[in-house]
């Protein structure tokens, strides 16, 4: 029996996905979390955690050092709710255009016999602009950019992408039409509106701040949707102050932007549609489970991807540091415990290595295991039985 724990709202369409070997929420101490935005960083980890699943695409709630330390594979659902962060960041750049927030407060507020009167006299203020012909700059052309490109593409704008780690495979749903910026600067340019649609770290914290609005047009929109830090907030303010910028729209509140006729935010919904909430949770209970049962890895952001198919009676996967000699030092011990090897593979990434070892032959699984765990450099020992 595996024990899984969720936190925040996990979608039912999720919870169902888990066969019968599986209880959720019977105790703190989990095979496995699945969670969506909750703050795991100072979280004391139980050591029986293997996997933290995060239905959604952002994982800076979870700190993957720690994580690693105690041989816990984290991984995301990606894609699960880009079409939802698509459709608002559609809605925001209509929205910003077309003024549509002050001009539906002052239809609200607007009564009187001659109501239709003033309308008429008093609409001009809300005059928009069309979004066709204008250029978006689309920082981060992953999941959520490239469907942002695509959607912009449609609406009759020039879309120029800024990504200088692009996926081969993000690649392809990148529409033809869309310019490629070879730097931030070449993106930021000529753009009268900006997107921004990264993952948060260390590099992107304050990625659009006073120098990159300053290169921006007089007049650019400016909408994240991806994570509050990598647009500084004290920069957009200076800059809609000084009417350098036009609007701030985003996703992440924080004081110094709230309260403004030029600022709008929203409560974090970006992914917040009953399609993208059910998609992330079944990927995400799906995920868990293939771990769980097989060891095989699939979008996982802190170990290599591995799968091979469980042909043998028993596997032993090993989570350790990326070292010189480990495969070598496992070989020797698993000879030495009379262990024929069916198969072995071994994936790096980074500073983090894992291997899937397949045999037949039944051996002292739990002397092996703590062998195994006992070599310097090992984070984790699964023995799994077919
Ligand atoms: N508001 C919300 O509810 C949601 C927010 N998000 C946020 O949006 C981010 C992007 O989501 P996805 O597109 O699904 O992720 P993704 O991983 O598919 O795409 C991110 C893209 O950013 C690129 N990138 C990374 N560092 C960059 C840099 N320094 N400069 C330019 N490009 C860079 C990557 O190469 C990748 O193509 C997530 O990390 C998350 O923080 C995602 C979903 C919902
Ligand atoms: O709705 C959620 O769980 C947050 C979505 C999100 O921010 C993400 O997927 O990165």
């Amino acid at each position: 029996m595996y024990n899984v724990k969720t936190f925040n709202a996990i979608a039912q369409e999720g919870l169902d996905e888990f066969h019968a070997d599986y209880q959720l929420n019977q105790t703190d101490d989990a095979d496995a979390f699945l969670i969506r935005s909750v703050d795991l960083h100072g979280y004391d980890f139980p050591k029986n955690l293997k996997a933290i699943v995060r239905c959604g695409a952002g994982f800076n709630n979870i700190p993957l050092d720690v994580a690693t330390e105690n041989g816990t594979a984290v991984f995301n659902t990606p894609g699960s709710n880009a079409n939802a962060v698509k459709e608002l960041v559609v809605a925001m750049l209509i929205i910003a255009s077309r003024n549509l927030f002050s001009a539906a407060q002052y239809a609200a507020q607007n009564s009187g016999a001659d109501i239709s009167t003033r309308t008429e006299r008093e609409k001009t203020q809300f005059n928009g602009t069309e979004l066709t012909g204008k250029t978006l700059a689309v920082i981060g052309v992953g999941h959520v950019g490239a469907r942002v490109a695509t959607a912009a593409g449609a609406l009759g704008m020039h879309v120029i992408g800024y990504d200088p780690y692009l996926s081969a495979n993000d690649a392809w749903h990148i529409p033809t039409t869309t310019k490629r910026a070879a730097t931030l600067e070449e993106a930021l340019v000529n753009a009268d509106y900006v997107s921004v649609h990264v993952p948060k770290n260390s590099e992107t914290t304050n990625m659009i701040s006073t120098k990159e609005i300053a290169l921006m047009p007089k007049g650019t929109v400016l909408l994240n949707f991806a994570r509050g830090g990598i647009v500084d907030n004290h920069a957009v303010v200076e800059a809609l102050d000084a009417g350098h910028l036009k609007r701030y729209m985003t996703d992440f509140g924080e004081p110094e932007i709230l309260n403004r006729k030029d600022v709008l935010v929203t409560p974090h919904i970006g992914g917040s549609t009953l399609q993208a909430e059910a998609n992330g949770a079944v990927q995400g209970a799906d995920t868990i489970m293939t771990f769980l049962e097989t060891g095989n890895v699939m979008h996982s952001v802190n170990l290599p991807s591995l799968e091979v198919p469980f042909v043998g009676k028993y596997r032993l996967t090993i989570m350790h540091q990326n070292i010189p000699n480990m495969v070598g030092q496992i070989a020797t011990l698993l000879a030495g415990a009379d262990v024929n090897i069916e198969s072995m593979s071994n994936a790096a990434r980074d500073k983090v290595a894992y291997s899937i070892i397949d045999t037949n032959n039944e051996f002292d699984f739990d002397d092996v295991v703590e062998k195994l765990e006992a070599i310097d450099a090992v984070y984790r020992v699964r023995l799994l039985k077919k």
